[in-house]
């Protein structure tokens, strides 16, 4: 029987609750949008294989729960991951504020060198922005984070996002300046 995939990614998604990780991994799994929010409650994940240069790669995404009271439970899932995604709402700069202190946590409980992705959501609502692109280039505090924009309504970028990411373009980003104010968590 033929081999199902070469390699297997585990990868996380982490941040604020409503900042849409469910979303991202609708539209990357099955290409679609919900646009209610159903709080996740601890955590789900979703698979898909894709072809890397002729490899095939079977990715498991887990997507966590933002909400405060779950996070003893989502912690243990840092451990095994080989790529986090920390995700903020560029119309929340409270979510913005609160990523670093889920790159603390991810400091804390992931292996070290977990390669962190940054990723500012919800770029179709330009019109509410309250967190400047400059901002979200800003590779502060990590050494190795990748930051861009996705829109999981609309699904621009959509299925090259982690393509175009995880693997094929990790590397070192210039380091840190802080502009970010100390998070506080609600
Ligand atoms: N306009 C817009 N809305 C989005 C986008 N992505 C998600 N949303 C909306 O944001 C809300 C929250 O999305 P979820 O994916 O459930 O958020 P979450 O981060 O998984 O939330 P928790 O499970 O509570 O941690 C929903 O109403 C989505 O429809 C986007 O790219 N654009």
């Amino acid at each position: 029987m033929a081999k199902q995939y070469d390699v297997l990614f585990r990868l996380l998604l982490i941040g604020d609750s409503g900042v849409g990780k469910t979303c991202l991994l609708c539209r990357f799994t099955d290409n679609e949008f919900h646009s209610s929010h159903i709080s996740t409650i601890g955590v789900d994940f979703k698979m898909k294989t894709i072809e890397v240069d002729g490899i095939k790669v079977r990715i498991q995404i887990w997507d966590t729960a933002g909400q405060e009271r779950y996070q003893t439970i989502t912690k243990q899932y840092y451990r095994r991951a080989q790529g986090i995604f920390l995700v903020y709402d560029i119309s929340s700069e409270r979510s913005y504020q609160h990523i670093m202190k889920w790159v603390s946590d991810v400091d804390e409980y992931a292996p070290e060198g977990v390669q962190k992705i940054l990723i500012g959501n919800k770029a179709d609502e330009e019109q509410k922005r309250q967190v400047g692109r400059e901002q979200g280039q800003q590779p502060w505090l990590i050494d190795a984070l990748i930051p861009f924009e996705q829109n999981a309504k609309l699904g621009l970028r959509g299925k090259s996002w982690l393509k175009s990411t995880a693997w094929t373009s990790m590397k070192q980003v210039p380091a840190p300046t802080s502009t970010l104010k100390s998070p506080s968590r609600a």
